[in-house]
């Protein structure tokens, strides 16, 4: 079921905040938006010129023309600028919603009283109205306001608060944390004695920050009617938040407070570089390689590397990874997959050990397995993983892929496992200069430095020059295509996580 989604607000022509926010949150999150107006208001980034409030009655026909027609799964509502507005919902509400609804529709309250730009937008919200609302979405200064209180100065301040008007208005409080000194900006749902749920928003600098609360408190109200648990819902919704604050300013709308990017996360999605032949190399990389190629023949690889390579560095996990940023769950899913991949990757190592022409080689690839087997073991040591791990369509594509590779030829074979070498080895390039104690990637990233397997990557290089100094055409032709091939799965397995969607 798609949830239907009813949004009550205001107008921002700039389409950042208000109503038009709101329908674009709604449909970020998954849901059907529907809209009405309780405001048209004269705003852009940079501030709210004039308010037009229609005539009671026009609201009043509003909602009825929805409520006649569509089964409501949840409300939120916004910015209601006079007491005759408020009323004409309550009044709908408890007329029309609640008894022509069978079971009960989550009401979203975002108490919406000033602009992000400091312009008034309604002088209070009536505590009939916070009464019937399942959930009141203040920020700090809402919060503050509601309470007749000086704003909190620090998350245990605005949790205290948020119990206060949970407990004066019996409704459960998502207390934002976007205006809080610090570097968490999360949020807390919190009932009459405990929190409910906490979800942390590690602090991002931009300015796109318009229309931040209204399509934070929208997206909730729409994972609450998609059926998520409280908890869930709060954490989708503030992740998400997140997400399209952190790329707004690359919508370049308005010279004030811009929108934030609400279809950021579909945008990425629809990008995934499956779509992309592997056969449209655009960049030749001119970048340093970690470990150099050892030759004429693996310097051309490592040019043919150069969109994967540049895939891998900016639009996969590795970015977040780095930072620390990486959500947890999209962390865990690519350790999983890891796991599997590692599994048949040390089996395709043994092939090509009994492939190899020489000793020397067949030690060398036999050594790449023990190591390869130690990593999964630490791993399974570090992180708790299942015992049976199911491989995404991606995953099993690639390790497919190696295994079909192998088969055909030793050449070829070498070529296609020389990536996860190569493109792996150059993720010590973007290791931070110094890595936190507080990083919770720590572990992980830090064995990126592993000189073990720096050394593995330059042996594996030796290999393919040699193979692909005393190969055929035809050979260097198949090996060019599996290394190109090989390096745009690698990209692709680093970015699957993030077509999670996170929470
Ligand atoms: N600078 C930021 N960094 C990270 N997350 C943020 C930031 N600003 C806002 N958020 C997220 O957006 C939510 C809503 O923002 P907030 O400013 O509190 O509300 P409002 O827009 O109603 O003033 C926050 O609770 C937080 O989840
Ligand atoms: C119609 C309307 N409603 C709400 C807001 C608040 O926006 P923000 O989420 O930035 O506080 C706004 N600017 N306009």
């Amino acid at each position: 079921m798609i949830p239907r989604v009813l949004s009550i607000a205001g107008t921002d022509p700039t389409g950042g905040a208000g109503l038009h926010a709101d329908l674009k949150a709604i449909a970020a999150a998954g849901g059907y938006g529907m809209g009405v107006v309780s405001s048209l208001v004269v705003q852009n980034t940079q501030g709210v010129q004039q308010v037009h409030t229609p005539e009671p009655e026009f609201l009043r026909a509003q909602l009825k023309a929805v409520s006649d027609d569509v089964v409501i799964d949840a409300v939120k509502i916004g910015m209601l600028a006079d007491e005759t507005s408020t009323q004409v919902v309550v009044e709908w509400l408890d007329e029309v919603l609640f008894s022509t609804h069978e079971s009960e529709v989550p009401i979203i309250v975002d108490p919406v009283m000033v602009a992000s730009s400091g312009d008034a937008l309604a002088d209070s919200v009536s505590h009939e109205l916070l009464h019937r609302a399942s959930i009141i979405t203040p920020n700090l200064d809402e919060l503050a306001l509601l309470l007749h209180q000086p704003p909190a100065k620090n998350p245990d301040d605005m949790v205290k608060q948020a119990q206060e008007l949970a407990q004066s208005t019996g409704s459960l409080v998502l207390a934002k944390g976007g205006h809080l000194p610090g570097k968490d900006k999360g949020n807390f749902l919190v009932g009459t004695s405990s929190v409910i749920a906490h979800a942390k928003s590690p602090q991002i600098t931009t300015t796109a920050s318009h229309g931040t609360g209204c399509s934070l408190s929208s997206a909730l109200a729409c994972r609450i009617a998609n059926g998520d648990s409280l908890p869930d819902a709060v954490q989708w919704s503030t992740a998400w938040v997140r997400e399209a604050l952190e790329f707004g300013e690359n919508l370049q709308v308005g010279h004030g407070n811009g929108p934030l990017d609400h279809f950021h996360r579909l945008r990425r999605q629809a990008q995934f570089s499956l779509q992309v032949p592997h056969s449209t190399i655009s960049s030749p990389s001119r970048r340093q390689a970690v470990v150099p190629a050892a030759g004429p023949f693996t310097q051309q690889l490592w040019e043919l590397a150069g969109d994967a390579l540049d895939r891998f560095s900016q639009e996969s996990i590795v970015p977040a990874l780095m930072q620390g940023t990486l959500n947890a769950e999209q962390f865990h899913f690519y350790v999983e997959q890891d796991d599997y991949y590692l599994q048949v990757y040390s089996s395709v190592l043994a092939r090509l050990s009994s492939l190899a022409p020489h000793e020397e080689e067949r030690k060398m690839w036999a050594k790449a397995v023990t190591q390869t087997i130690t990593v999964e073991q630490e791993m399974h040591r570090e992180f708790p993983l299942p015992n049976i791990v199911e491989p995404s369509p991606l995953t099993l594509a690639y390790t497919d892929f190696l295994r079909a590779e192998v088969a055909s030829d030793y050449v070829v074979g070498v070529a296609a496992i020389l990536p996860c070498f190569w493109l792996y080895a150059q993720l010590s390039e973007y290791l931070p200069e110094e890595i936190k104690d507080d990083h919770p990637y720590k572990l992980w990233i830090e064995t990126y430095r592993d000189e073990e397997f720096l050394c593995a990557t330059a042996q594996a290089l030796e290999v393919m020059e040699h193979q692909l100094t005393h190969a055929s055409n035809a050979q260097r032709e198949q090996a060019r295509n599996a290394f190109v091939r090989a390096c745009s799965l690698e990209a692709d397995f680093f970015t699957q996580a993030l077509l999670i969607d996170p929470r």
